[in-house]
C-alpha cells in the first residue's frame, strides 16, 4: 500500500488545503478531500487542482459534496443523506492504485462529527493513515493545538508533524515542545496564493 497521508488542522479555516497543495506538490502525491461541504464557497478539490504544476498529481473527486458550510452530520442532515463512512474508507483502496502517496484532508478537526457516531478521528483511524496537523498562531491556538495532539496520542496514530500556516509565533515553540511532535514545516502569510507561492514552499518542506 502507497502511503496515506491525512491532514487534519487545529479548526477549520486553519490552511489545510493550501498546505495540502504544498504537500502533493512536494511528494507529486494525489490528493482526496472524501467529504466537501458549503459548496458555495467553492471546494478544496478545485481549489487543490488550480495551485499545483506537476503533471501526475490527480485530485479525486468528492465521495459526499453537501452544500450547508457545516459540520459534514449535520449539512448530510440537512439533505436527509446519511454518510456511509465505511463506504468511503472502501473507495480509498479502489482510488489509490498508484505508487504516488494520497493526501486525505478532513473538514474541519479531529472531533468533526461524519455521522451521529462517527467522528474525524475515527475515520483516520479507519483508513490506517499517517497525520500531519495544520495549525494557525492565534489566541487559543495552543489549546487547540495540544488538544488535538493529545487526542491523537489517547489512539496511539502515527502523527509525521505539525506545519504551522501563516506568520511566525512564539506559540509554535511551544506547541512542539509540549507535543514532542516534530515541526515539518511553515507557509507563511502571502497576498497571493498561487501556483508560484506553492511550489516555493513546497520544496521547503521536510516530508522525508
Ligand atoms: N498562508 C496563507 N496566506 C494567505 N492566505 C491563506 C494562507 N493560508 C490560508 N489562507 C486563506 O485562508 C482561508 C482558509 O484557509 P483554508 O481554506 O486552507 O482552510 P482549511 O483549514 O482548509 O478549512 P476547511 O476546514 O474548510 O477545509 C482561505 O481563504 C485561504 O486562501
Ligand atoms: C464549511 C467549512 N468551510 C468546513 N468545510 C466545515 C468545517 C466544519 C467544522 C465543524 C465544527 O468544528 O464546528
Ligand atoms: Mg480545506
Amino acid at each position: 500500500m502507497s502511503q496515506r497521508i491525512f491532514v487534519t488542522g487545529i479548526g477549520t479555516g486553519v490552511g489545510k488545503t493550501l498546505t495540502s497543495a504544498c504537500i502533493v506538490e512536494a511528494l507529486q502525491a494525489d490528493y482526496w478531500k472524501p467529504i466537501q461541504t458549503g459548496l458555495l464557497e467553492g471546494t478544496d478539490t478545485d481549489t487543490v487542482k488550480g495551485l499545483i504544476s506537476n503533471p501526475v498529481s490527480v485530485c479525486h473527486p468528492e465521495a459526499y459534496r453537501l452544500e450547508a458550510p457545516a459540520s459534514p452530520h449535520l449539512a448530510a442532515r440537512l439533505e436527509h443523506v446519511t454518510i456511509d463512512v465505511p463506504g468511503v474508507v472502501a473507495q480509498v483502496a479502489g482510488i489509490q492504485p498508484s505508487a504516488r502517496p494520497l493526501v486525505i484532508e478532513g473538514a474541519g478537526g479531529l472531533m468533526v462529527p461524519l455521522t451521529e457516531q462517527i467522528f474525524t478521528i475515527d475515520f483516520i483511524q479507519q483508513l490506517d493513515a499517517k497525520v500531519i496537523i495544520v495549525a494557525q498562531n492565534y489566541l487559543g491556538s495552543i489549546n487547540h493545538a495540544l488538544l488535538t495532539a493529545q487526542v491523537l496520542k489517547q489512539r496511539d496514530i502515527p502523527v509525521m508533524g505539525w506545519i504551522f500556516s501563516g506568520a511566525h509565533h512564539t506559540n509554535e515553540d511551544e506547541v512542539i515542545g509540549w507535543s514532542g511532535y516534530p515541526l515539518l514545516g511553515r507557509i507563511p502569510h502571502t497576498a497571493l496564493v498561487n501556483r508560484t507561492f506553492v511550489k516555493e514552499q513546497a520544496e521547503k518542506l521536510s516530508l522525508r
